[in-house]
């Protein structure tokens, strides 16, 4: 007798090459024309789904955890960031939680590299004067900005992505500091040439540029507070490809308008998709590059995604530990 396949509810559409795996293999059921699901369709679909795929768009809290059917037995996130998901009430409650670690580390390393670039050397604005046809030829005090080789970049949250931005960001001549929970193994900590901050206050008051790499957990929210955003140089830069949460938004608006801060460099925002209107009008200023949550965006990583997230399903489907699978004590 054949085994009878999982129901398995995506949230939003994914690249092709998953939705046509995802078909062969479980009783997909998949959000063709990529419409956001209402709260009582994601009600529904933990109601019956024997499988939720939702992305960094769904909101998987306490409340819609509470009403998920018996058989709701794994939630495999299509992202790497869970903070969209209450991990801790889907573990009491015997659902395993997956993410999609590792496959989009580079693309996002390269993003915040890029914003970095784009901050420093004004990018944005430079391409905008030409498509607004208002550049009237080179010269030599104009559209300077900031040298990068010879800086100071500060890493916030030195996993995956903080060190594959370390190997980058080293290749264009910055030095390499770093914050985090642990500190790295020396033999790591040496081949990136990176020296540990234990005082986040310390690191950020000498830094050139911040990047901001960890993930958001209650920890982590508006780590970058008012206060220690107060301690950066006033030429320094800040980066966040991370969440938006961890950095208080509003009072960075605050400081880059009173020219306390040189510029920012912002991929992710605290309310998602709304920007806050102060960003918005600094980003017009090209005092802010913005970017709309693009970090992992590239075809190869979400079709790697998607692989992750089936390998996760069909493991758990099959009995065994799924190999991404997210504990609250990893949080
Ligand atoms: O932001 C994207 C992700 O966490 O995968």
């Amino acid at each position: 007798m054949t085994k009878k396949k999982p129901l398995v509810v995506v949230t939003r559409k994914l690249p092709a090459v998953v939705e046509t795996r995802m078909r062969e293999l479980f009783d997909a059921r998949l959000n063709l024309d990529d419409t956001p699901m209402s709260q009582a369709a994601l009600v529904e679909a933990m109601k019956t789904a024997d499988v939720l795929v939702p992305t960094v768009t769904d909101k998987i809290d306490a409340g819609l955890i509470a009403q998920a059917g018996e058989q709701l037995r794994l939630i495999a996130n299509f992202g790497n960031g869970v903070d969209n998901i209450d991990v801790a009430s889907a573990v009491q409650r015997g659902i395993t939680v997956t993410n999609t670690p590792g496959v989009l580390t580079d693309d996002t390393a390269d993003m915040t590299m890029a914003l970095i670039l784009a901050v420093a050397r004004r990018i944005a604005e430079g391409a905008r004067i030409i498509t607004d046809d208002e550049w009237a030829g080179w010269s030599p005090n104009w559209m300077l900005g900031r040298r990068i080789t010879g800086k100071r970049l500060g890493i916030v949250g030195m996993g995956r992505i903080g060190q594959a931005l370390a190997r980058r960001a080293a290749a264009f001549g910055l030095s390499i500091h770093y914050h985090n929970r642990r500190r790295l193994d020396s033999r790591i900590e040496e081949a990136l040439d990176a020296t540990y901050w234990d005082s986040l206050d310390q690191m950020l008051a000498r830094m050139d540029v911040v990047s901001v790499n960890c993930p958001h957990t209650p920890a982590t929210y508006h780590l970058l507070s008012a206060r220690r955003l107060k301690l950066m140089k006033p030429d320094a830069i800040l980066v966040n490809t991370a969440r938006g949460e961890i950095v208080d938004e509003s009072a960075l608006s605050r400081m880059l308008e009173a020219g306390e801060l040189a510029g920012a460099g912002l991929d992710v925002f605290e309310h998602e998709p709304a920007v806050n209107p102060r960003l918005l009008k600094l980003a017009r200023q090209h005092r802010v590059v913005v970017l709309p949550h693009m970090g992992s965006a590239t075809h190869e990583g979400r079709a790697d995604m998607g692989e992750k997230v089936i390998v996760n399903i069909k493991t758990f489907m099959d009995g065994h530990k799924p190999p991404d699978r997210v504990l609250p004590s990893m949080l």
